[in-house]
C-alpha cells in the first residue's frame, strides 16, 4: 500500500452536506436525517477513494461544521452556556450554537443553551479560504473525554468493509489554534493534561484494530518557538507509547519545515509527511536525515490547486526517493487534504476542453497519487502510458496562445512608479470634503445586502435559461432601486447598489476578465455550510470592456446622495481563486491590479465619486514564515495602490478588511493610502482598533459597529458605545460608522432594524 490521502472534500459533488445542514437549521429536518446524509456521503468518498486506488482511504476527516470544533468537542473544551455538562456526549445543538451563536429556539433552551451564548471566534485555517472555530481554554482547563468520534469513525467505515487510517488533529497543533479564555496563559502548559485523552483515542484505535493514525501537526510550518518543539517532543514521546503496535504518521503541510524539520525527523513516530508541492527541497534532507526506517509521505500531488500533475516531474521526485530508500519505507500522497479541492472535475461539462484536460480535482488528484505509486511499486514501464498522456498535456498548456497576452506583457512594462501614487492624503481630504459634503461620521454600509432565496432562485433560473436576460435585469433592477430608496429613507450617507447581480465577489469579476474561467460545481467549503466557487486563472488576465459601471452609473441615476462603486481587489481577487502555477503569483496580481484600476477610472468617469476596493484577503495571503513577509507585503500593497491611483484627488477610495488581525501589518496597511478602510470590529468590541491607534492611522477609518455574522440584532444605544470606544481612541472627524462587513448572509428582518439603528446611533453621536 504506496497510495494515500490525507482528507477528503466534505460536502460532496452536489453539496449535499450543505443543504442537509441548512435545512436542519431551518427547522425542515430532525437530526437523523442530517445525519443520515452526513453517512450517505462518507460511505459514498469511502468508496470512491477506494475505486480510485487509495487502499486505506482516512477516516474521522468528515465533520458537519468544522474539525477543529468537532476536536475540542470530543476533549471537552466547551465554554458554559452551551448547555453541555461534563460526563455528557455533546449535543447537535451545543455544537451547533458553538459554531453560529445561540438562536434563541426552544430547541436550544430545551438543550440548556444560554439565548444569547455567543459564537465561537472563526479565524483562517493558515493561508487558506477556509475557516477554523477557535478553541477557547481556561487556565485550568480540564480534558474530558465526551466521546471517541475517531473511535467511531474508523468502526464505521469497518462495519462498511473499508480499512481506513483515521486522522487527528496533533496535540500541539490543537493547543496552538487555540487561545486562552482573556486571553492570559500559554495553551502549550496545558499539554500535559491533554495527552492522556490523545493516549486513549490511540489505545481504544489500536484495539478496533486501525494500523496507522494520521497525526496532524500542521504548526510545523509555521515560525515555532522553542517551547513548542519542546512540546513537540514531549507529546509523542508519550503517545509513541500509548498503543505501541499502532503506527503514528505525522502529517505536516502547507509549507516547508525548515529548522522544524530536524524536530519532525528526531520525534518517535514511524512516518512523516512532508508538503513537497510548496516545499520540494525538503525531499533530499528528508532523505538523507530520516532514522532509516522512518516511513515518508511523499506529497507531490498539489492539494491546493486545481492543476493536473506533471507527472513526470513528480515521478522523477518519487524516484529519487525510491533510489535513497526501500519503496517500502515511501508513500504517495497529495500535498496536503483535499478539503481545499472541488470533488469531481467530471461535472465540469462547461468547460472548454483544452482547458478541463490541464486540471485536476479531488478525484482525479488521487487517481495520480495511485498512478504514481503503481510506477513507484511496478517500475516506470507500469505508468508509462500515463507519463506520455502528462507530458502531452503539459506540453500542450505550456505552449497554448491562451496564456500569454502581449498586450498585457506591454501594459505591464509600461508600468511606471507613478501608475502607484497619488496626491498627499490632506489634499486628496479637503477636495473629497468640498466635493462629498459628508456628515460628521457618515454613514455607509460594506456594499451587499441580503442574497435572498428569490435573487438566489432567480438567478438559477436565468442560469437555466428559464428567463430572460431582459426579465432577470429588470429584477435585480427593481430590487436595486428597493435598496436604494430604503437606505434614502433611513438617512444614510453613503450609499450602496446593493450586489444584487453578483453571486460571489469574487467569481463574479472573473467573468468579466480575460484569462478567467469559471466552473459549474467547482465548490469548496469556506465555513460551515458556506461555499466558494474559487475561478481559474489559466491566463493572462486583462479587462475587455467596463465589469460594474453600468450598475454603478444605474444605482446613481436613482439618488442625489454620494453612490460607492464596489470593486474587489487585486490582492483578494489573487488570494480567492485557483491560480496559474506557471508564472509567478505576484506577476498574475500585477495583471490584476491594471485590470481593476481600469475599472475604476471608468467608474470616476461614470460619476461614481467614491470607489471602494475591498481586499479582505490582504492578510490571508501573507506567507506562513516572517521573513517572507516583506516581500509580499511590498508588492500587494503596490497593486493595491496601482488599483487605486489612476483617480483624481477628490475621487474618493475606500477600501474594507475583514477577519483580520492588524496589528503587525499596520504599517503596511497605512501604506495602502486608501481614503478610508473599514475594518471588522464588532464582534471584539473595537480590539482590533488598537493597532490603528498605537500606530496613529492616518487616514478615515470605518470601525465595524455591527457584528453581521450573527442574526442578532445590536440595540442602537450599543453601537454608540462602541463609537465612543473608537472617539477616544480616533479624532471624531475621521470615523466612519458602518458594519462588519456585509449583509449578503443576513436577512432584511435583522438588516433593516439594525441599519436603522445603526445611523440613530450616528446622530446621536453628531449631537
Ligand atoms: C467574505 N467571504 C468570502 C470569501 N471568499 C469568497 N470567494 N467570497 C466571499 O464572500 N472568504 C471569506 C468570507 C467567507 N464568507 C462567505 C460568506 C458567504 C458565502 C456564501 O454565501 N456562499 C454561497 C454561495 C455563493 C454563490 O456563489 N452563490 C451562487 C450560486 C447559488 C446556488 O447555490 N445556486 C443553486 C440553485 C439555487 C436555487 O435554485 O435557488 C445552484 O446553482 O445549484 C449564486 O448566488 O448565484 C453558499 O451558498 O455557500 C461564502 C463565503
Ligand atoms: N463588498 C463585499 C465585501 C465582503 S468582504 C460585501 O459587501 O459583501
Ligand atoms: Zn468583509
Amino acid at each position: 500500500m504506496t497510495a494515500y490521502n490525507l482528507g477528503f472534500p466534505r460536502m460532496g459533488l452536489r453539496r449535499e452536506l450543505k443543504t442537509a445542514l441548512e435545512a436542519h437549521w431551518s427547522g425542515q429536518a430532525d437530526e437523523a436525517a442530517l445525519l443520515a446524509t452526513a453517512a450517505e456521503l462518507r460511505a459514498r468518498h469511502w468508496a470512491l477513494q477506494r475505486a480510485v486506488g487509495i487502499a486505506v482511504p482516512p477516516s474521522n476527516d468528515f465533520a458537519l461544521y468544522d474539525h477543529v470544533l468537532d476536536h475540542a468537542c470530543a476533549f471537552g473544551v466547551i465554554p458554559e452556556g452551551y448547555g453541555w455538562r461534563p460526563g455528557e456526549p455533546v449535543s447537535l445543538a451545543t455544537r451547533f450554537a458553538l459554531a453560529r451563536g445561540a438562536r434563541g429556539t426552544a430547541g436550544e433552551r430545551a438543550a440548556g443553551i444560554a439565548p444569547g451564548a455567543p459564537a465561537l471566534e472563526m479565524t483562517k485555517w493558515f493561508d487558506t479560504n477556509y475557516h477554523y472555530l477557535v478553541p477557547v481554554f481556561r487556565p485550568d482547563q480540564a480534558f474530558i473525554a465526551t466521546g471517541f468520534p475517531a473511535v467511531d469513525a474508523f468502526e464505521e467505515a469497518k462495519a462498511l468493509g473499508y480499512p481506513t487510517r483515521p486522522v487527528l488533529l496533533g496535540p500541539v497543533s490543537f493547543l496552538l489554534l487555540g487561545k486562552m479564555a482573556g486571553g492570559a496563559g500559554d495553551p502549550l502548559a496545558l499539554l500535559p493534561g491533554l495527552l492522556p485523552l490523545y493516549a486513549e483515542t490511540l489505545r481504544r484505535l489500536a484495539a478496533a484494530g486501525a494500523r496507522e493514525v494520521q497525526m496532524d501537526e500542521p504548526c510545523l510550518s509555521l515560525d515555532l518557538q522553542p517551547a513548542a518543539r519542546t512540546a513537540l517532543r514531549a507529546a509523542y514521546l508519550v503517545l509513541a507509547g500509548a498503543a505501541p503496535r499502532l503506527s503514528l504518521m505525522l502529517a505536516a503541510y502547507f509549507g516547508d519545515l525548515r529548522e522544524n524539520l530536524e524536530t519532525a525527523l528526531g520525534l518517535p513516530v514511524a512516518g512523516l509527511h512532508l508538503d513537497l508541492v510548496r516545499a520540494p527541497r525538503m525531499l533530499d534532507l528528508a532523505l538523507r536525515q530520516a532514522p532509516p526506517r522512518m516511513m515518508l509521505s511523499l506529497g507531490v500531488v498539489d492539494g491546493r490547486n486545481v492543476w493536473a500533475t506533471d507527472l513526470s516531474r513528480a515521478f522523477q521526485q518519487v524516484r529519487a526517493a525510491a533510489a535513497a530508500r526501500r519503496f517500502e519505507l515511501l508513500q504517495v500522497a497529495p500535498s496536503c487534504s483535499l478539503l481545499h479541492s472541488p470533488v469531481d472535475l467530471a461535472g465540469e461539462t462547461g468547460l472548454d476542453p483544452e482547458l478541463r484536460g490541464w486540471m485536476a480535482f479531488a478525484r482525479q488528484k488521487l487517481e495520480e497519487v495511485a498512478i504514481l505509486a503503481r510506477g513507484l511499486t511496478a517500475g516506470r514501464g507500469a505508468i508509462a502510458a500515463e507519463l506520455a498522456a502528462s507530458d502531452a498535456r503539459q506540453e500542450a498548456r505550456r505552449r497554448s496562445p491562451r496564456l500569454h497576452d502581449p498586450a498585457v506583457a506591454e501594459r505591464l512594462a509600461a508600468g511606471r512608479a507613478e501608475d502607484a501614487a497619488r496626491v498627499p492624503f490632506a489634499e486628496r481630504r479637503m477636495a473629497q470634503q468640498t466635493r462629498l459634503r459628508l456628515p460628521g461620521f457618515p454613514t455607509t454600509t460594506i456594499g451587499s445586502f441580503p442574497q435572498t432565496a428569490e435573487i438566489r432562485a432567480a438567478r438559477a433560473a436565468r442560469k437555466r435559461g428559464e428567463v430572460t436576460e431582459a426579465a432577470y435585469h429588470a429584477f435585480l433592477t427593481e430590487r436595486m432601486a428597493e435598496a436604494i430608496r430604503w437606505q434614502e429613507e433611513i438617512g444614510l450617507d453613503v450609499l450602496v447598489h446593493g450586489e444584487f447581480e453578483r453571486n460571489d465577489m469574487v467569481e463574479h469579476f472573473a467573468d468579466f476578465l480575460t484569462g478567467f474561467a469559471v466552473t459549474k460545481s467547482g465548490w469548496v467549503q469556506s465555513y460551515g455550510s458556506r461555499c466558494v466557487k474559487p475561478p481559474v486563472i489559466f491566463g493572462d488576465v486583462s479587462r475587455p470592456g467596463p465589469m460594474t459601471v453600468e450598475w454603478a452609473r444605474r444605482a446613481q441615476a436613482l439618488t442625489e446622495r454620494p453612490m460607492k462603486g464596489m470593486l474587489t481587489g487585486p490582492v483578494t481577487m489573487l488570494q480567492w481563486s485557483f491560480v496559474r502555477d506557471d508564472i509567478p503569483r505576484a506577476a498574475v496580481r500585477r495583471q490584476l491590479a491594471y485590470a481593476i484600476r481600469d475599472e475604476v477610472t471608468d467608474l470616476e468617469a461614470a460619476g461614481i465619486p467614491i470607489v471602494q476596493i475591498d481586499e479582505p484577503a490582504f492578510r490571508e495571503g501573507l506567507p506562513l514564515r516572517r521573513d517572507e513577509w516583506d516581500a509580499y507585503l511590498t508588492d500587494a500593497v503596490h497593486c493595491f495602490r496601482i488599483s487605486a491611483s489612476g483617480v483624481r484627488p477628490e475621487t474618493q477610495i475606500h477600501t474594507h478588511m475583514c477577519y483580520s488581525e492588524f496589528n503587525d501589518i499596520m504599517d503596511r496597511i497605512a501604506q495602502m493610502d486608501a481614503d478610508v478602510i473599514s475594518i471588522e470590529t464588532a464582534r471584539s468590541r473595537m480590539e482590533l482598533l488598537a493597532a490603528f491607534v498605537d500606530f496613529a492611522y492616518p487616514n478615515e477609518i470605518g470601525p465595524g459597529v455591527y457584528d453581521i455574522h450573527a442574526p442578532r440584532v445590536p440595540e442602537a444605544a450599543e453601537m454608540e458605545r462602541l463609537l465612543r470606544i473608537a472617539a477616544q481612541r480616533v479624532p471624531a472627524e475621521r470615523i466612519w460608522v458602518n458594519p462588519d462587513c456585509g449583509l449578503k448572509t443576513r436577512r432584511w428582518e435583522e438588516v433593516r432594524p439594525a441599519l436603522q439603528r445603526m445611523v440613530e446611533a450616528a446622530r446621536t453621536l453628531r449631537g
